[in-house]
């Protein structure tokens, strides 16, 4: 991916900075409690201390004992309560910021160019949505409150060893940590580095496992599924290797950190035991600061876990900000608000257009003009540039050379949602969501009566195959509709666009899998639908257009022919080929049938 402006990064930023400050007291109140119970859970050891003292000069009565456990037992209660708000409210937090995280991104995905998906996998996206936020999460959360609780304790605990023990002692003990510190900071960049690349070759897993599902169906059909498993372990043991590298490098800094410790303690019990010994400091003093350093010891163990998610959290932060900072789509233009309705106009001026990162123009000085109500249809070979243009249409792109008008105002201006709430679309790959027919064709929106579902239904001519389902609308269409024939599929997906009530209908190649006599009775219908609308019908076949007001053929992008049907057919030229082709075709084959 590319590298980021500075100025770009500030967007993953802000939305964590947003998060803190809608969050800031329960932080603050945390953060307060959480330095008050070390406070608290600092006196265990001083008060043991005092015990031992007492005890080895047997000038303790038992009442005072006993007093000093009780407070001992009262300091040990009052830790666990603080203890348990302040986690309360931190990790509570970490939990939160996973949910605001994936919600952000999700709703940040939704507002990506369809340009964007072209270039990105959905596995890997995936990938982002969960693992990269978990990371994030781990480190907000465990990370956070670890690292702040081990710096805490360690603070006050160094704090209570210098001031009522002795400081040169403290010092001397605390010798190698800057040593642990440095080696701890070179790991952990280490870390960083190379939890990236796992995270990375995870989100390949996740490419692979979801594209081979996607097209399960063309693997049985091509019997691929041994060479699938085989590619599937090459993706597994990437994933084993770069894993591996990031256990080598965790692995050194946990016993590194121990190793230095272990030294602390040495000098300790070395130098510590001479001061005993010469009655610089008493043995309760020696066995408070051996617990002391017991206490610190917690969080140094623990230092290998805790700069290890930080790492993690702050490599996965990092790819996440990498999709928080892409733009969302037509981010540049002006929209008029006070377009609400679209009657269907359509004028087309001097289009050209070339796909982002291609080298090539899809579509060379286009200009139609499409009157309100009247249809046009589109013809031309693969490729032509048939698609794009309606793409351009939908502002799925947007126009930047040349220019297209709706009801005469220029399609950059017009709200985005206004024009495609107006637009009636079915697309050439049709899509059903694993749900019911009926929630496929209101797309989720319980605004129509069923008698409404029904005539559109009807319209699209695939009422009657619906209510020979068993349930009927409420049948519920396997994933992306595979349970429907193709043909079924394009005619629910009809029924989805014409429920909308368009100003302008378009079909895209929308009736390429069902049969002629099919096909004849949609047509019939939709050119009853269209008499108030603006229609848009794209073809491979003549007789799907051939009614159209005006056609267009398309080449390489440019605009070849144009007319009505029996103008075109005069002209003897592309059109006419292929309307002699297909006429051929049908003729042979229905000599074959009889
Ligand atoms: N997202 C994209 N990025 C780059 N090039 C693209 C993209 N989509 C389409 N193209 C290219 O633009 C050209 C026009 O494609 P388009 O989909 O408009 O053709 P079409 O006439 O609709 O073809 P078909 O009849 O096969 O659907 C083709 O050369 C295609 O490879």
């Amino acid at each position: 991916m590319v590298l980021m402006k500075e100025k770009e990064t500030v967007k993953g930023k802000q939305l964590l900075l947003t998060f803190i400050r809608d969050h800031i007291w329960s932080y603050v109140a945390g953060i307060l409690i959480l330095l008050f119970s070390s406070f608290c859970a600092m006196l265990i050891p001083k008060i043991l201390g005092i015990i031992t003292d007492g005890l080895d000069k047997r000038n303790m009565a038992r009442e005072q004992i006993y007093q000093y456990v009780l407070l001992m037992l009262g300091a040990i209660i009052l830790v666990f309560i603080l203890k348990y708000i302040w986690r309360y409210l931190l990790i509570g937090n970490c939990r939160t910021v996973e949910c605001y995280l994936r919600d952000n991104l999700f709703k940040h995905l939704q507002t990506l160019s369809v340009d964007f998906y072209s270039h990105h996998k959905t596995g890997d996206l995936v990938a982002y949505a969960i693992n990269d936020i978990q990371a994030v999460r781990f480190m907000f959360g465990g990370g956070f409150v670890q690292a702040l609780d081990g710096i805490t304790i360690s603070v006050v605990s160094i704090i209570f060893m210098a001031n009522t023990i002795n400081p040169i002692l403290t010092v001397m003990a605390l010798a190698p940590v800057p040593v642990a510190a440095v080696i701890m900071v070179r790991i952990g960049k280490l870390i960083r580095e190379r939890f990236k690349r796992v995270q990375e070759a995870f989100a390949d897993i996740s490419d692979k496992v979801q594209e081979n599902l996607s097209g399960i169906r063309v693997i049985k059909a091509f019997a691929q599924e041994r060479e699938e498993v085989l590619n599937f372990t090459k993706f597994s043991q990437s994933r084993v290797d770069t894993q591996m590298k990031l256990t080598q490098a965790s692995a050194i800094m946990g016993p590194s950190a121990q190793i230095c410790f272990g030294f602390s303690f040495l000098f300790f019990i070395v130098y510590g035991s001479r001061l005993v010994m010469d009655g610089t400091i008493s043995l309760g003093d020696y066995i408070a600061f051996n617990t002391y350093m017991i206490t610190v010891m917690g969080p140094v163990m623990n230092i290998s876990k805790i700069i290890e998610t930080w790492q993690r959290g702050i490599a996965s932060y990092r790819r996440l900000n990498e999709i928080f900072c892409v733009p969302p789509a037509l981010e540049g233009t002006v929209s008029i608000c006070d377009v609400c309705e679209i009657k269907g106009k359509i004028e087309i001026r001097n289009l050209s257009f070339t796909y982002p990162k291609a080298n090539r123009r899809a579509l060379k000085d286009i200009n139609i003009q499409l009157e309100q109500g009247k249809t046009l249809g589109i013809l031309g070979k693969t490729g032509s540039g048939k698609t794009t243009l309606i793409n351009l249409l939908l502002r799925l792109f947007d126009v930047k050379d040349g220019h297209i008008f709706v009801d005469g105002i220029d399609i950059n201006k017009i709200p985005v949602d206004v024009l495609r709430e107006c637009i009636g679309y079915v697309p050439q790959d049709n899509f059903l969501f694993s749900t019911t027919i009926k929630n496929n064709i209101e797309f989720f929106k319980p605004v129509h009566s069923d008698d409404e579902i029904e005539e559109v239904s009807k319209i699209s001519a695939i009422y009657d195959n619906i209510m020979e389902l068993q349930e009927g609308f409420d049948t519920v269409v396997g994933e992306r509709g595979t349970t429907l024939s193709g043909g079924q599929k394009q005619r629910v997906s009809i029924a989805r666009a014409l429920i909308k009530d368009p100003s302008i209908l378009i079909l895209d190649d929308s009736l390429s899998a069902v049969d002629s006599k099919t096909e004849e009775t949609i047509l019939g219908n939709i050119r009853d639908v269209l008499e108030s609308r603006t229609g848009i019908i794209i073809s491979h076949r003549i007789s799907t257009v051939m009614h159209a007001d005006e056609i267009i053929y398309l080449e390489n992008g440019r605009i070849v022919e144009r007319g009505t049907h029996a103008q075109l057919m005069e002209l003897e030229a592309n059109y006419f080929k292929l309307y002699k082709t297909q006429t051929n075709q049908a003729e042979t084959l229905e000599e074959v049938v009889k």
